[in-house]
C-alpha cells in the first residue's frame, strides 16, 4: 500500500503559553484533496508550518510523503510544493524570471527549468504575463504567480494557505479553477481557507481544526448528513423570537444556530409537526451547508 502523502501523529506546537497546536493527528492519503477549516487561531497555518519545515514540532511525529521531518526535510521538500499566505514575490523581476529564481532553489538540472517554468505558467494561465514585471500585476495574477512558483518542481504534494484571501469573488473562481486542475491531475493537496463554500464544492474531505485538534474529519456530504441533515429552516425575527426558537428546536433535539438575523433550525426535514405548526412558516427554507456544519461545530465547542 502506499505510504501516506502526510502524517500527523499527537503533534504538539507551544510557543510561550500558547499552544497552538495540542496533539494534532492527521493523515492524508496520496490523491486526496484536504481541506483544513477552523476559526481563527485554531492552529491551521501552524499545522501547515510543520508540514513545510518551517516549524519543528514540540513532540509527536510529522511525516511528509514518507520523510520523518524534520530529519529528511530536504527530500520532503524536494517533493512538496508550497503556496504561502503572504505574498513574497520579487518585484523587480518578471513573471517568467521569478519562476526561474525558484527552479534554481528547487534545485532542478538546468536543462529541465525552461520546460518546468513554461508547464507552471501554463497551469496557471500566466504564459501571456511572463515578460511583465511583479509589480505590475494585479492581487489575481500575484496569488497565480504564487500558485506557479509552488509548482514548480511538479509536487506529488501541495500545501496551500489560504491561497484565496482578499480576492474578489470573480477573481477567487478563476484560483479555484487553478486549483480545481491540479485536483484533477491526481495532486495530493492540503489547503486552508475561510471560504467553507467555496470549498465544500472542490474538497474530497475536510478536516474541522480547533484548539490546536481535528475535531471532525470526512467527506462534505457524509459531514452534512452527520451533522446537519438536509434541510435548513431559518426563522427570522426579533432577539426573543429568535431565542424562542432556538429553544424550541433545542426541546425537540434539533441543532440551530443564528444565520444573521434569523435561526436555522437544521435537520429540518425531521421536524414534528408539532414543532412545526409552533414555528409556523419558515421564512427561507435551503439545503444545509458546510458553514452550518461548521458553525454547529466550532460554536459548541466555544462554549
Ligand atoms: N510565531 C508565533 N509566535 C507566537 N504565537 C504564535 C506564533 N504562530 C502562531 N501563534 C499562535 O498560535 C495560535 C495558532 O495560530 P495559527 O496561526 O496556527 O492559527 P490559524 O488557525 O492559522 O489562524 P488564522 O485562521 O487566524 O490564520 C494562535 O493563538 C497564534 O496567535
Amino acid at each position: 500500500m502506499n505510504a501516506p502523502a502526510v502524517r500527523i501523529s499527537a503533534a504538539v506546537k507551544r510557543y510561550g503559553d500558547i499552544t497552538a497546536v495540542n496533539g494534532l493527528d492527521l493523515e492524508v492519503a496520496p490523491g486526496t484533496f484536504l481541506g483544513l477549516l477552523g476559526p481563527n487561531g485554531a492552529g491551521k497555518s501552524t499545522t501547515m508550518r510543520m508540514l513545510t519545515g518551517q516549524t519543528r514540532a514540540d513532540s509527536g511525529e510529522v511525516e511528509v510523503l514518507g520523510c520523518r521531518l524534520p530529519a529528511e526535510s530536504r527530500a520532503a521538500r524536494a517533493m512538496t510544493g508550497v503556496v504561502p499566505q503572504h505574498d513574497n514575490l520579487d518585484e523587480e523581476l518578471t513573471v517568467r524570471q521569478n519562476l526561474e529564481v525558484f527552479a534554481r532553489f528547487a534545485q532542478l538540472p538546468k536543462e529541465r527549468r525552461g520546460p518546468a517554468v513554461d508547464r507552471a505558467l501554463a497551469a496557471t494561465r500566466l504564459t501571456d504575463r511572463a515578460r511583465h514585471t511583479t509589480e505590475g500585476l494585479s492581487g489575481g495574477m500575484r496569488r497565480r504567480l504564487l500558485l506557479a512558483r509552488g509548482i514548480i518542481n511538479d509536487p506529488r504534494l501541495l500545501l496551500l494557505d489560504e491561497p484565496t484571501v482578499g480576492l474578489d469573488p470573480q477573481v477567487r473562481q478563476e484560483m479555484w479553477d487553478v486549483i480545481g486542475d491540479m485536483r484533477s491531475a491526481g495532486t495530493t493537496v492540503v489547503m486552508t481557507t475561510h471560504y467553507i463554500e467555496e470549498a465544500e464544492r472542490l474538497v474530497d474531505e475536510v478536516a474541522v481544526v480547533f484548539a490546536g485538534r481535528v475535531v471532525t474529519r470526512g467527506a462534505p456530504a457524509a459531514l452534512l448528513r452527520e451533522h446537519a441533515g438536509e434541510q435548513a429552516a431559518e426563522y427570522e425575527g426579533t432577539a426573543a423570537r429568535r431565542a424562542e426558537v432556538e429553544a424550541l428546536a433545542a426541546r425537540a433535539g434539533l441543532p440551530s444556530r443564528r444565520t444573521g438575523l434569523s435561526v436555522s433550525v437544521l435537520r429540518a426535514e425531521t421536524m414534528p409537526a408539532d414543532l412545526r405548526d409552533l414555528l409556523g412558516t419558515p421564512d427561507v427554507l435551503r439545503r444545509t451547508t458546510l458553514e452550518d456544519v461548521f458553525v454547529l461545530l466550532t460554536g459548541e465547542l466555544f462554549q
